[in-house]
């Protein structure tokens, strides 16, 4: 995972600090690309101890097509806490978009049921794609949150705003683009959470993983994260260390029947983690 440290490193040489949505501050760069081998190991941040319980749960979340938060709070997760309603909602996000896309005749699109068959049955196409940015559903800027969700609109735009597949030699990559990357805290989890679906979907499709190709729009790093020698200067210090492995235990009938003890990560040695603050 050296070329997380790298990025990182270019975002502070090369960035341009500016103001945000959330009024914290960020240094950053637009348009950058990682790639990672997924037969070289699942590229899970050593340099620091990452919470993968919550990775693998939003997933799940994701797939089940659920975008009430109460479901990841009953398992433990608090990631999406700070965007919620009192009673979960957190409008129409990724899962919404994934699995039940609105259609103007009030039918619905499950994008990722069609592709895991598109995948199936046309592996040489070119529009293997899923989008999470439906113009219908994005909030105002200039509310809050919690006051969009009450619209009817999305608490978030996705950040994870589009990604492809493609198939060749008997593999299946993932790319996606990223229109805005916390670098500190979003982006483990990102690169970590899209290399797990590409596994899934390449054990349901009968192939070997790829590639996962990261393509950002706006990545930044939080000035609170930046200027704190603890933090970002702490990661920078360490040496990354072997990849960990990660087996699929079982092979569900469906992309949507996986659990969370299906996987099981093998051989992560991470350094301790890092704490830091979400800008909400
Ligand atoms: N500013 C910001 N950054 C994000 O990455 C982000 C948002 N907002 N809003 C929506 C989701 C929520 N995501 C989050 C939220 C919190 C952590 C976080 O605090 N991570 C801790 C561990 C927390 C845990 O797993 O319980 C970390 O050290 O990685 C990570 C991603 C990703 N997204
Ligand atoms: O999966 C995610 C979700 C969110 N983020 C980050 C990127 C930004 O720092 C914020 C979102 O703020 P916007 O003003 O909507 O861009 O959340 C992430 O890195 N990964």
């Amino acid at each position: 995972m050296r070329q997380y440290l790298d990025l990182m490193q270019d975002i502070i040489d090369n960035g341009v600090d500016k103001g945000d949505r959330t009024g914290t501050g960020t240094r950053s760069v637009f348009g950058r690309q990682l790639r990672f081998d997924l037969q070289q190991g699942f590229p899970l941040l050593t340099t620091k101890k990452v919470h993968l319980k919550s990775i693998i749960y939003e997933l799940l979340w994701f797939l089940s097509g659920s975008t009430d938060n109460t479901w990841l709070q009953d398992r433990g997760v608090s990631i999406w806490n700070e965007w919620a309603l009192e009673n979960g909602d957190l409008g129409p996000v990724y899962g919404k978009q994934w699995r039940s896309w609105a259609c103007p005749d009030g039918s619905t699109v499950d994008q990722m049921a069609q592709l895991v068959e598109m995948i199936r049955t046309k592996p040489d196409s070119r529009r293997l794609i899923v989008s999470g940015w439906n113009p219908a559903d994005l909030p105002d800027e200039s509310l809050s949150p919690q006051e969009n969700v009450r619209r009817g609109k999305a608490a978030l735009p996705p950040c994870h705003t589009l990604f492809q597949f493609y198939v060749a030699e008997g593999r299946l990559s993932c790319q996606l683009y990223q229109r805005s990357a916390d670098y500190f805290l979003g982006v483990p989890f990102n690169i970590a959470s899209y290399s797990l679906l590409t596994l899934m979907l390449a054990q349901q499709c009968d192939l070997q993983p790829g590639e996962f190709v990261h393509t950002f729009g706006d990545v930044h790093l939080y000035s609170n994260h930046l200027n704190d020698p603890a933090i970002v200067a702490e990661q920078l210090s360490r040496t990354p260390g072997a990849l960990p492995q990660m087996k699929l235990l079982r092979r569900p009938a469906s992309l949507f029947e996986y659990q969370y003890e299906d996987f099981e990560l093998v051989g992560y040695e991470p350094q301790p983690a890092i704490r830091a603050p979400i800008a909400v």
